[in-house]
């Protein structure tokens, strides 16, 4: 192992999660603990205000972090205009995130995106796209990104989804319950998705630009878990805003909470708006520090991005050779 993968942990074999997790069950919803849940917001703002000039990773050790950030990342397409071979290109660089010589000369040979996420219509060139490769294929559901069909259709969508060959599913939630403080109608709208989704991995999106205040998003986040959730993500990337440090601080100190009274780990997707590598990077340095390392594998943090991956490219070129390519030649991710 060179010292890219031994820094990173991302040789082809630890690119896996070492144990494999069990699925949060989720638990009876406990109204009184959500309604202790409580969020400081300006101490929030001012602890993510003050993480970049204090975290930075440089040469070596950056282009680790950058490997790791990459192995995390869903792929995403959701454009009304996506077509069979845009899904296919995307699944290529799914497999092969980086340029063969990049890879080679990084001894990251065999690195790959954590999965490939796609509107439903989607899913069987995904899924064809990718066999072989154990890259799974995330179907965003539920009417995404509003989540305002009726509620039939949206647990039906999701059983398509899984029968088409989704292994994970991200469902939106209807944002009324929590603005109505309906703290119930969240749990069982939950509950039943999860339900339908079987063995598939279910990521629950709360919009947390729609949600008003953080106060929501930690009791919207904590009720999503006890619904059984294996995921938090932040938003479908169509909110005017999406993810953002305060956000995310408030998620994961969620799930650290739920973890200390559950035992259960649930995972964390922000997604959105995140297309810099110095951005990805100061996700990871909060993960790392709110949740600890374990927190820093696929199986329980990616990245919902459409253009991170071209940037990270460009900074590994320039890692490798000391010049950036242009931006042109990584359309795709
Ligand atoms: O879930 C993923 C997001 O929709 C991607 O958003 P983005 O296009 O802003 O990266």
């Amino acid at each position: 192992m060179n010292s890219i993968t031994a820094k990173a942990g991302t040789g082809r074999s630890s690119l896996l999660p070492t144990l494999p997790l069990p699925r949060n069950p989720g638990m009876p919803l406990d109204m009184a603990w959500v309604r202790l849940v409580q969020a400081n917001t300006s101490a929030i703002e001012r602890r993510c205000a003050t993480l970049g000039g204090r975290r930075t990773v440089k040469k070596d050790h950056q282009a680790a972090w950058l490997a790791r950030a990459i192995s995390c990342i869903d792929l995403t397409t959701l454009a009304g205009d996506d077509t069979e071979g845009r899904v296919r290109r995307l699944c290529a660089k799914a497999r092969q995130p980086i340029a063969p010589r990049l890879l080679q000369a990084l001894g990251l040979e065999g690195l790959t995106t954590g999965a490939v996420c796609v509107y439903h219509d989607m899913v069987p060139t995904a899924v064809e796209a990718l066999a072989g490769s154990g890259i799974p294929v995330a179907a965003v559901s539920t009417g995404f990104p509003a989540g305002l069909s009726p509620f039939h259709l949206r647990i039906a969508e999701i059983g398509e989804s899984v029968s088409a060959g989704a292994q994970e599913i991200d469902i939106v939630i209807t944002r009324r319950h929590v603005l109505r403080g309906n703290w119930q109608a969240l749990y069982d709208e939950m509950a039943e998705m999860r339900a339908a989704c079987g063995a598939a991995h279910i990521k629950a999106i709360l919009a947390t630009g729609e949600l008003g205040t953080l106060r929501n998003v930690a009791r919207a986040s904590l009720v999503c878990m006890m619904a059984g959730a294996d995921f938090i993500k932040t938003s479908t990337g169509k909110e005017s805003v999406n993810a953002t440090l305060p956000v995310t601080l408030t998620m994961i100190r969620a799930i650290r909470d739920y973890e200390a009274r559950t035992g259960m780990k649930v995972g964390y997707k922000p997604a959105g708006g995140i297309s810099k590598a110095k951005d990805a990077l100061l996700y990871l340095a909060l993960m790392k520090e709110e949740l600890g390392d374990r927190w820093l594998q696929p199986d329980l943090f990616r990245f919902g991005a459409s253009s991170l991956l071209g940037d990270i490219e460009r900074q590994l070129e320039h890692h490798v050779t000391g010049a950036y390519s242009a931006s042109w030649r990584h359309a795709l991710a």
